[in-house]
């Protein structure tokens, strides 16, 4: 099986942020993610990674405001500035933590807007330099414009020929396996050819985005595929558990699949 990372953004929401840390520990996770750490201090995330004997995965680079809507800004011409300051703070978080591999999330555009394109691969080939300084790679994610209606990254295709042309080494693709299936199905051969340039993989059940295998995907298959391809990675669970966190944690104890949507 491979290393799963509890996502902190969606599990273990039933206790405060920080707490999160303990509790995924306590249900057998050796390593977590989530979105964003930047309302705690660096140190308080690094003592709870040690606390817990945790790894950190991924999380992201700050994406503008979040809260107002903002799903990144690294398509906005007019946001280099704020882009570029907000890798130094990433970095910092990544220096606390250990983490390997940073997401920066693309925001909202159109890849018709030809400045649109030039303002993110400017950002990617600037973040990449900055993350390669220290040995991070920076992860680039295809979200489906269903969940994000108007994000800028939703083409597997484009995103690969990108990292392609670019050719820079620490730059690698976010596969997650819910927004996959959602824009093209496919997975397991996506996975497969894309493997040479997969830094990071997600997982959630499709339609409903909850824990793996009680979908219309074949995990365990996919996961024996990971295996197989030699995915040496972390999956991050990125799921929003369909009851209580813990409740619905059978999947990763080795329970068999569920059957059928849940009530
Ligand atoms: O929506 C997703 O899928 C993501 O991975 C976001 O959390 C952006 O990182
Ligand atoms: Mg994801």
């Amino acid at each position: 099986m491979p290393r799963f990372a509890a996502n902190l953004s969606m599990m273990f929401t039933e206790v405060a942020f920080l707490d999160r840390f303990e509790a995924a520990a306590a249900a057998g996770f050796d390593a977590v993610e989530f979105l964003f750490p930047y309302e705690h201090p660096p140190e308080a995330i690094a003592e709870r990674l040690k606390a817990h004997g945790l790894t950190q995965a991924l999380f992201n680079l700050p994406p503008g405001d979040f809260a107002a809507g903002e799903r990144g800004i690294a398509c906005l011409p007019d946001r280099a500035g704020e882009l570029r300051d907000g890798a130094e703070t990433a970095l910092a978080y990544a220096r606390a933590t250990g983490v390997m591999r940073l997401h920066m999330m693309a925001g909202l555009g159109s890849r018709q807007d030809a400045a649109a394109v030039d303002a993110y691969r400017d950002a990617v080939v600037f973040a990449a330099g900055r993350l390669a300084d220290a040995g991070i790679d920076l992860v680039l994610e295809p979200i489906n414009g269903r969940d994000m209606p108007g994000y800028f990254l939703d083409d597997f295709d484009w995103t690969a020929a990108l990292i392609a042309e670019l050719g820079l080494p620490n730059v690698k693709l976010q596969f997650d396996i819910y927004h996959r299936q959602i824009m093209r199905g496919d997975v397991a051969t996506a996975m497969a050819a894309l493997m040479p340039i997969i830094g990071h993989v997600q997982v959630a059940s499709v339609p409903l985005r909850h824990e793996p295998m009680t979908g219309e995907l074949n995990d365990s298959f996919l996961f024996a595929e990971l295996d197989r391809l030699g995915y040496a990675g972390f999956v991050g669970c990125e799921y929003r558990p369909a009851g209580a966190t813990t409740d619905g944690l059978g999947w990763f104890h080795g329970a068999p699949p569920a059957r059928g949507r849940a009530a």
